[in-house]
């Protein structure tokens, strides 16, 4: 599982263990770990040109010292002072002291560098980067220099993963002690590039439970459900799924290949398009309708291509299972009939349907993601699964960490590939899985899947993405697998 956690609990995890060490050996185990990424980035450091961009806190001050390692090396180091009378004092006489000088112009440092060094600004920034830094980060990720982030990339918010003016894009970000909300959530995330963790000692001073969570193959290995030997197909689970319309057939056909490969032991369809479904998956149970008379099920996932014809929902609603309300589903949604329910209900909208549900424009949920996912769990009393490049899932109440899908790729933007995702998560809802982890088990196999099904870099179609989930599935048992045999 990788972990994030708030500014404010990372300080105070940061003072406690300070207390216990002597002055300024935490900033050198930072810089130090620093310094070792960086050389290993440039392959050789003697000789490489490095730029340190230097901002007024120990952000700038981790880069500083960073920089002096790199200059004892044998690299040519250069600082950019953009606060030159609240430099950290220590580093900037480690660097001058190492060999390496302060810049008088920064363009004409940033033109030649192998190895650029945000430390503009870290926890402490806020509001993205001030004017005068603008045309420098510029210069900066205009260059061939591979930019790297000290923590975090300057001028993005740490504690929600929003961008809220400019900020620098890095290649690579070298994180001190835990990761940062901003480091797994977009769109901040995305300006951070490949992300490190440097361990400076910080854990056990970290409470148990973190803001926000990333499940990893393992993880989402001990998730899966799995049928045990007195297994039949209805104690797997039975899911329901109430999706397409006469209009949208292929929603129906791409909700059910999604349930199919979800664990569920049968998959029951209800709508108009039971002979599109039956073409494709004859292994499907079909019924015209309405859900009630359909038959028993575990789950339902009502909402994906529905179209006008949305009379299901409140009749699924109505039911005592967990219910999945997708797509279409969720435009007659009654707030009042979701928090009445006794069973879990699982809202899964992209950023538009998050958007009409909040009553705000689109622009604004893909800005503050962090913030949108929980309201609207607030607001539902449900569990909600936010799609989008970081795919988020909020708990109702608030206590549980919001996951974070580290998994997603851009391939998957694309039509219908919603419908799949709500019908695998569906089947691991009548599989078992409670709502939270079942979307974001089904989050992850899902982005997983589509990587699988684009390896080559391919553009996919959503029912590749549903042939390529039994190989998502087998190689997060790989895992397990492994894990197993390591523990004997
Ligand atoms: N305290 C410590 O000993 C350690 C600190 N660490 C480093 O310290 C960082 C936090 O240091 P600070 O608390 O000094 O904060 P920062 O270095 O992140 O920045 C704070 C300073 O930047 C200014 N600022 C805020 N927003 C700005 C913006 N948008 N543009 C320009 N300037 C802006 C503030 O006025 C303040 O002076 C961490 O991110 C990490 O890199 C690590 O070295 C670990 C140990
Ligand atoms: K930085």
């Amino acid at each position: 599982m990788r972990t994030a956690y708030r500014v404010e609990t990372v300080r105070t995890a940061e003072e406690e263990l300070m207390a216990q060490l002597p002055e300024g050996a935490l900033m050198q185990r930072a810089a130090a770990g620093l310094a070792a990424a960086c050389a290993g980035l440039l392959g050789r450091v003697y000789g490489a040109r490095v730029v340190l961009l230097i901002g007024s806190g120990a952000n700038g001050g981790d880069a500083l010292y960073a920089g002096a390692r790199l200059a004892r090396r044998g690299a040519g180091v250069s600082a950019v002072l953009l606060a030159p009378d609240r430099t950290h004092p220590g580093g900037l006489a480690a660097l001058t002291g190492a060999g390496g000088r302060i810049a008088d112009d920064p363009f004409e440092v940033l033109a030649s560098a192998d190895l650029v060094l945000d430390g503009i600004t870290g926890i402490g920034g806020s509001g993205g980067l001030r004017p005068d830094a603008v045309p420098v980060a510029r210069a900066a990720r205009g260059s061939n220099a591979v930019v790297v982030a000290v923590d975090l990339p300057s001028g993005v918010e740490a504690d929600s993963g929003e961008v809220r003016g400019e900020a620098l894009r890095a290649d690579a970000t070298i994180a001190f002690g835990a990761y940062k909300p901003g480091l797994l959530i977009d769109p901040a995330r995305e300006y951070a590039g490949t992300v490190r963790l440097v361990d400076i000692g910080l854990e056990p001073h970290l409470p148990s439970v973190p803001e926000i969570a990333a499940l990893q193959h393992e993880d989402v290995a001990l998730l899966l459900p799995e049928p045990v030997g007195e297994s039949d197909k209805y104690r797997r689970g039975v899911v329901g799924i109430a999706a397409g319309s006469a209009r949208y057939p292929g929603a129906a056909v791409l909700a059910v290949a999604g349930a199919l490969r979800g664990g569920a032991g049968a998959v029951r369809y209800v709508g108009h398009a039971g002979e599109a479904v039956i073409a494709r998956f004859p292994e499907a149970l079909v019924h015209a309708g309405p859900p009630a008379k359909a038959g028993r099920v575990q789950a339902w996932v009502v909402g994906p291509g529905l179209g006008d014809e949305t009379g299901a929902v409140a009749e699924i609603l109505a039911s005592d299972v967990p219910v999945l309300v997708d797509a279409d589903g969720l435009r007659p949604l009654d707030a009042s009939a979701v928090r009445r329910r006794s069973a879990p209900t699982l809202l899964t909208p992209h950023a538009g349907e998050a958007a009409a549900l909040l009553g705000v424009d689109r622009a604004e949920v893909e800005a503050a993601r962090l913030a949108s996912v929980r309201e609207l769990a607030s607001r539902y009393g449900a569990t909600v699964l936010l799609k989008g490049s970081t795919t988020l899932v909020a708990a109702p109440d608030g206590a549980l960490p919001v996951r974070a899908n580290p998994m997603g790729t851009p391939w998957l933007a694309t039509a219908g590939s919603g419908d799949v995702l709500a019908g695998l998560t569906g089947s691991l809802l009548a599989a078992g899985l409670g709502a939270y982890d079942a979307g974001s088990v089904a989050a992850y196999l899902h982005g997983l899947a589509a990587r699988h099904a684009s390896a080559k870099g391919v553009p996919i179609t959503s029912y590749e993405v549903g042939e390529a989930l039994p190989g998502a599935w087998r190689d997060v048992q790989d895992a397990r697998d492994v894990r197993d045999v390591r523990e004997g």
